[in-house]
């Protein structure tokens, strides 16, 4: 698998997210379990043409496809726990390699400092990081109609990802928001107008070539 790697303009002195042979734009876009980071994620790739990579979903995926770690993130996923980075990382770097498109959402990820910082050692930084705000209320009422036949969805391991959200996952968005970088959204709004407050953000700070003609 080819690494990711640093390269520098040396007039500008400018580090760019270097992927294997392209040059990437990666957006995170953190929220509680159930702001709606996947909802919207659809809404961004119809409307700016990213592709949407969910930290979840690509670990769901290694369960099913019977890797050697499925049972035990399974297991962790089950306690709403956060699986160990070197494994999540992996999936992402290679979901972004084997991708055609270079503008990512990494939706879901990083969830702890231990996952930020593998991210950072694979030399890649996100552009900027969204980042749902919403009640647990409003979280759990909805994770509890989600539906949508998820291990994790129901109250006891809701109630400790709320847990691991609070512990470990709030203190990256503060770290994100010392640095500028957050752009915060009210996720407590219906999802058409939570998409209104997304687009602002996106044609606001995307660059120009990551914009899709609008359809409307
Ligand atoms: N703004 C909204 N208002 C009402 N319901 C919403 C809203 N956004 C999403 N939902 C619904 O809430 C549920 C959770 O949404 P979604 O799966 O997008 O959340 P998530 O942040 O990705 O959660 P998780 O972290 O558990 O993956 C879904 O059933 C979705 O249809
Ligand atoms: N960076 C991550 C992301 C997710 N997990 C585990 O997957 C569960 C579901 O994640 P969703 O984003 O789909 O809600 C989550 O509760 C974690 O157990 C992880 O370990 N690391
Ligand atoms: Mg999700």
């Amino acid at each position: 698998m080819m690494d990711a790697s640093v390269a520098v303009t040396e007039q500008e002195n400018v580090t760019e997210n270097i992927l294997g042979d392209k040059k990437v734009a990666v957006v995170f876009v953190l929220g509680g379990p159930g702001s709606g980071k996947g909802t919207q994620c659809s809404n961004i790739v119809e409307h700016f043409g990213f592709t949407h990579l969910s930290a979840g979903e690509l670990l769901r995926t290694e369960i099913k496809s019977g890797s050697e770690n499925g049972a035990m993130i399974d297991n962790i996923i089950k306690e709403g726990r956060i699986v160990p980075s070197e494994i999540t990382i992996k999936l992402l770097q290679e979901a972004m390699i084997k991708s055609e498109n270079d503008k990512f959402l990494i939706d879901g990820f990083p969830r702890n400092e231990e996952n930020r910082a593998a991210f950072e050692n694979i030399n890649l930084s996100p552009d900027f990081v969204l980042f749902f705000d919403c009640s647990e209320e409003e979280m759990g009422r909805r994770l509890l109609g989600r539906n949508q036949g998820r291990a994790d969805d129901n109250i006891e391991t809701i109630r400790k990802r709320f847990g691991v959200f609070v512990e470990s996952s709030l203190p990256v968005v503060e770290y994100y928001d010392s640095k500028g970088m957050i752009k915060k959204i009210n996720a407590a709004k219906p999802i058409t107008e939570v998409f209104e407050d997304v687009k602002t953000v996106f044609q606001t700070y995307c660059p120009k070539a990551t914009q899709m003609p609008s359809r409307e």
